[in-house]
């Protein structure tokens, strides 16, 4: 008699330094745009659930911001986030970039992921750039964490995944799918919206501006029916300084406007509707340190 085939099932907490290239490995993983990438680090600050469903079962993936030790309360607010991921995972991604030498910060989060008991699947990524500290990396990783095996991946290039999905079943536990089968990411579309407009403005702006920037959705509302089904929002890009808001416009409006037409062709492909999009830019001096917006910020 042939046995019953055992599901796997596991939420799965992506964890690792900024820039380790945590978000392009879980897109790369799930196979759709579901987090946000950029050249610049800690550009993600929520949670985001990519779901993989295959036939041996389903992966619920947690991103998370890149581990930075920093007292600021911003920083605070991030570690927040990947100590909750880590409460709630059955086990840990964890991604190291085999393009920067190790270091404490490395070693501190290193002494978090192993102190928290989870089971940890190890990636080396980027190994497409043939690193001169990949060597090095391997062996203090083997020292450190005695991981079972290290995969090495090129998130960028999608090498390695396969291999990666099959180390992480081996690691998940057997369960029932916690999601309907044709869910790949239970985001709002209001938070995948927001996402979307951020991503395209961040591509646009100089390296300090990123991090004094976020989205705010202030109206969404579903026009018209069947084929001609409309959903309108009404967006705004948030900046800490007026100075900040020129550069967000750009000459004559240009900036915004070609931020917009980005946003929508981008979210045209994702939605089964139309996104009209009104886009403005607004200023609310340190944001980043109001505990409000922050809260409703990181979920
Ligand atoms: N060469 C190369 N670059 C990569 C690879 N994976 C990611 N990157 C690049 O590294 C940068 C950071 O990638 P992200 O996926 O945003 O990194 P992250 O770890 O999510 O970053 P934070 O949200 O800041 O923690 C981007 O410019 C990516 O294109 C890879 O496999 N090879």
């Amino acid at each position: 008699m042939a046995g019953k085939i055992r599901m796997k099932s596991a939420f799965a907490a992506i964890i690792g330094r900024p820039s380790a290239g945590k978000s392009t490995l879980l897109n790369a993983l799930c196979g759709e745009k579901v987090s946000i990438t950029a050249s610049v680090p800690q550009t993600t600050r929520n949670k985001i659930r990519g779901i993989l469903t295959e036939e041996r079962g389903q992966l619920v993936f947690l991103d998370t911001p890149g581990y930075h030790n920093s007292d600021r309360k911003y920083n605070n607010y991030m570690m927040g986030v990947v100590n909750s991921s880590l409460d709630e995972c059955e086990l840990v991604v964890y991604v190291v970039d085999s393009t920067r030498p190790m270091g404490k910060e490395e070693q501190e989060l290193i002494d978090m992921l192993t102190a928290s008991g989870k089971p940890l699947v190890v990636v080396l990524n980027k190994c497409d750039s043939n690193s001169q500290y990949k060597k090095d990396i391997r062996a203090f990783l083997i020292v450190n964490v005695h991981p079972e095996s290290i995969i090495e991946t090129s998130a960028l290039k999608k090498e390695g995944i396969d291999e990666l999905k099959e180390a992480i079943f081996k690691a998940a536990p057997e369960g029932p799918p916690m999601y309907p089968d044709d869910f790949y990411t239970d985001q709002e579309p209001e938070f995948r919206i927001a996402e979307i407009i951020r991503e395209k403005a961040i591509s646009k702006l100089s390296q300090e501006i990123p991090h004094a920037t976020y989205v705010e959705i202030s109206d969404m509302e579903m026009k018209g029916e069947g084929d001609k089904q409309k959903l309108w929002v009404r967006a705004f890009v948030t900046v800490e300084k007026e100075s900040q808001k020129g550069m967000v416009i750009g000459k004559g409006g240009d900036q915004i406007k070609q931020i917009r037409r980005e946003a929508v062709s981008e979210l045209n492909k994702i939605f089964p509707y139309k996104i009209q999009l009104d886009l403005r830019v607004k200023v609310n001096p340190k944001w980043r340190t109001k505990d409000y917006l922050l809260k409703g910020m990181i979920k």
